[in-house]
C-alpha cells in the first residue's frame, strides 16, 4: 500500500462555541503508525471521533477528512475500528461477549448467525484469547482488563477496517498487560495492513510504537513528522517542553505499577 489513506484539511470542531480542534490540516500514510500525543483536553479524542464519524450530532465542523483510496465515504465501524481506554464500556454485560464481537461484521457484511460464530472464534484466536470457544460464551465480568482490551480489539477489526484507532486504549492497564497489547497492535496492523491511530499520553510509548508523531495542543496541530525526528529535533517548543517533562516517565517502572 502506498499514498495516503486520509487526508485532513482545515478540520476545526467546536462545542457550544468552544474549540475542541482547530485547523488541523494532517496527512495520514496508508500503512502508517501514527501517535497522536497531548495533554488531556488537547483535542485527541475529537480527533479520533471526527475520522470514525463518531462526533455527537450537536458538535460542529468545519474543513473536511478525505479517504483517497476509499470510492465512498467512509462507515463507523467498517472502514473504522476505534479501541477505547475502558473495553467494559463498549460491550453489554448481559451478552455473551461472543455474540458481540462480530457485531459489526454482521451489521457491515451481512453475514448469518453461523458464519458470524466462525468469524468471532477466528477473531478472539487472532487476539490471543486462551481457549476461544468458551471465551465465546462468556460475559464481560468473566476476564481481566487485559484481556477484555483483546476483545474489544477483535471487535473493532471484525470488518476488517483500514484504519484501526486506540485511544488511551493501554492507559488503565499495568505496565507488563500494557506492552503486550502494544505488541498485538503491532502484530494486527502488520498482518492485515491496516493504519493505526494510537492516542496516548505517554511520549515513551509512542516513541516505541509509532512511525510518526503527531502533537496537538489546544486543539492546533502544532508538529508532526517522523518519530525520529520530532524526538531529536523536534520543531515546536511544546514539543520539547513535552519531551523534558517526560525524562522521568522513561525510567523503568515497576512490574505491576498502574500508570
Ligand atoms: N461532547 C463534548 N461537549 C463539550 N465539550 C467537549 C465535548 N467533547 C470534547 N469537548 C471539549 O473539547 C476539548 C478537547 O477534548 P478531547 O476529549 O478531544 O481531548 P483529549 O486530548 O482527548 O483529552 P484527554 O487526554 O483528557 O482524553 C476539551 O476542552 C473538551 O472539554
Ligand atoms: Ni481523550
Amino acid at each position: 500500500m502506498s499514498g495516503n489513506l486520509l487526508e485532513i484539511r482545515g478540520l476545526s470542531v467546536s462545542h457550544a462555541g468552544a474549540f475542541a480542534l482547530r485547523a488541523v490540516d494532517l496527512d495520514i500514510h496508508a500503512g502508517a503508525k501514527l501517535a497522536v500525543i497531548g495533554e488531556s483536553g488537547s483535542g485527541k479524542t475529537t480527533l479520533a471521533l471526527s475520522l470514525a464519524g463518531l462526533l455527537p450530532p450537536e458538535a460542529l465542523v468545519e474543513g473536511r477528512v478525505d479517504w483517497p483510496g476509499l470510492d465512498r465515504a467512509p462507515l463507523t465501524g467498517r472502514d473504522t475500528g476505534l479501541v477505547f481506554q475502558d473495553p467494559a464500556a463498549s460491550f453489554n454485560p448481559v451478552i455473551p461477549v461472543g455474540e458481540q464481537v462480530a457485531e459489526g461484521a454482521r451489521r457491515h457484511l451481512g453475514l448469518g448467525r453461523k458464519a458470524a460464530h466462525e468469524l468471532a472464534r477466528n477473531l478472539l484466536e487472532r487476539v490471543h484469547i486462551p481457549d476461544p470457544e468458551a471465551a465465546l460464551t462468556a460475559y464481560v465480568h468473566q476476564f481481566s482488563g487485559g484481556q477484555l482490551q483483546r476483545i474489544a480489539i477483535a471487535a473493532a477489526i471484525a470488518a476488517r477496517p483500514r484504519l484501526l484507532m486506540a485511544d488511551e486504549a493501554t492507559s488503565a492497564l499495568d505496565t507488563v498487560v500494557q506492552a503486550s497489547i502494544v505488541a498485538l497492535l503491532e502484530e494486527l496492523v502488520r498482518e492485515e495492513g491496516m493504519t493505526l491511530v494510537f492516542i496516548t499520553h505517554d511520549l515513551a510509548l509512542a516513541s516505541n510504537l509509532a512511525d510518526t508523531i503527531a502533537v496537538l495542543k489546544d486543539g492546533i496541530l502544532v508538529e508532526t513528522g517522523p518519530t525520529d525526528q520530532v524526538l531529536v529535533s523536534p520543531a515546536h517548543p511544546y514539543t520539547r517542553r513535552l519531551l523534558d517533562a517526560q525524562i522521568d516517565l522513561s525510567a523503568p517502572r515497576l512490574v505491576g505499577e498502574a500508570c
